[in-house]
């Protein structure tokens, strides 16, 4: 591990890692009194090849980072380096080698499908042959070649997403950077945009995405980062987190209204944790039928009883408390 992470040289010492952070922080002015911290001093690095995600409810700060690596807002304080390059002071060269999907689709919706592409291609620069042979390809790609010509107007909201991620890949990016990519999609279309997503990393490209849907973070990423107010609370591969900070099962229960606080101490001792939550009870045991069993014994009547495996929300509450998703 080199002695200064966040160094920027043209040839970092372990080539196989993409991006570093080290201490990266952004501030905000307010209007009256002190500067609001959106990224508190966080350290991460991104390798070559994989999906790296960061995980957190809205306001953690995701998308301010997500804007820094993507060298649209300048690094606040501490470092941050790209292929070993300085966004402050080689931002276009590093964009160069950068796919983005913003949180919000940026498409011309008056323009066809396939003219959205030869146009952010000539962003570029790509001469005109390259990029008529990459729209046709990545249209393939992602599913949309039969409304090539269709204006993008009346495009399903799945399509649009998927569209917006081919237009992001025509600069054959070594990074695509995806900000929420599946929000405001229904659940079919999630699944869609996650097996391109799927096919993209076999393919070699590294994914840095962002995302507040834990189940999109277990399907999708290699490693991720937890991020809660501006800060990491953790850090790893799914399985290792929920492994580290959550039992193996968890038993919810619900009880009838006015109920649930004197259940919850009837509970006390069962599993290895128990979780009070405003609508039920999350009680952490690594074999949760037998958790069950023992609420029962104890008299316990609840209204509904479920047994699941832990999840990063489980992580996720473990670590701060609080629901991914209010
Ligand atoms: N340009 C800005 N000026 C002032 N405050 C900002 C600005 N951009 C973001 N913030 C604040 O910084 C905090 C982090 O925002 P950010 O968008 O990075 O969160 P997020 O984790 O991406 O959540 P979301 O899912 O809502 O985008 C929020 O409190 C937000 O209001």
């Amino acid at each position: 591990m080199p002695g200064n992470l966040g160094g920027v040289s043209s040839s970092p010492s372990a080539p196989d890692v993409l991006i570093r952070a080290h201490g990266l922080v952004k501030t905000f002015p307010k209007k009256h009194g002190e500067a609001f911290t959106a990224v508190a001093g966080i350290d991460f690095e991104v390798r070559r090849g994989e999906v790296f995600g960061f995980l957190g409810p809205n306001g953690a700060g995701k998308s301010t980072t997500m804007r820094m690596i993507g060298c649209v807002s300048p690094v606040g304080g501490g470092h941050l380096s790209l292929f070993g390059l300085d966004p402050n002071t080689q931002g276009p060269r590093i964009r160069a080698r950068l796919g983005v999907v913003p949180q919000e689709d940026t498409l011309d919706v008056e323009m066809r499908v396939r003219d959205n592409m030869h146009v952010y291609g000539r962003y570029f620069g790509l001469p005109r042959a390259v990029i008529r042979e990459r729209a046709a390809r990545l249209l393939d790609f992602v599913q949309l070649t039969d409304r090539a010509e269709d204006k993008v107007e009346p495009l399903s909201g799945g399509m649009k997403r998927r569209l917006t991620i081919a237009r992001a890949l025509i600069n054959d990016p070594e990074i695509l950077i995806l900000d929420e990519p599946t929000t405001g999609l229904d659940p079919q279309a999630r699944h869609v945009v996650w097996d391109r997503l799927y096919r993209l990393k076999q393919q070699g490209t590294t994914l840095i995405l962002t995302t507040h849907y834990m189940d999109e973070a277990e399907q999708l990423c290699d490693r991720l980062v937890v991020m809660d107010k501006g800060r990491i609370a953790a850090e790893g591969a799914p399985r290792e987190l929920i492994e580290r900070y959550a039992t193996r099962e968890v038993l919810e229960l619900r009880f009838p209204l006015g109920e649930q606080e004197q259940a919850a101490e009837k509970l006390a001792g069962i599993g290895e944790r128990l979780e009070p939550l405003p609508d039920r009870v999350l009680v952490y045991a690594d074999d949760g039928e037998a958790a069950l069993t023992e609420a029962h014994r104890r008299g316990l009547e609840p209204v509904t009883a479920l047994v699941r495996r832990s999840t990063l929300e489980d992580v996720f509450l473990h670590l701060t408390g609080r629901t991914l998703v209010d």
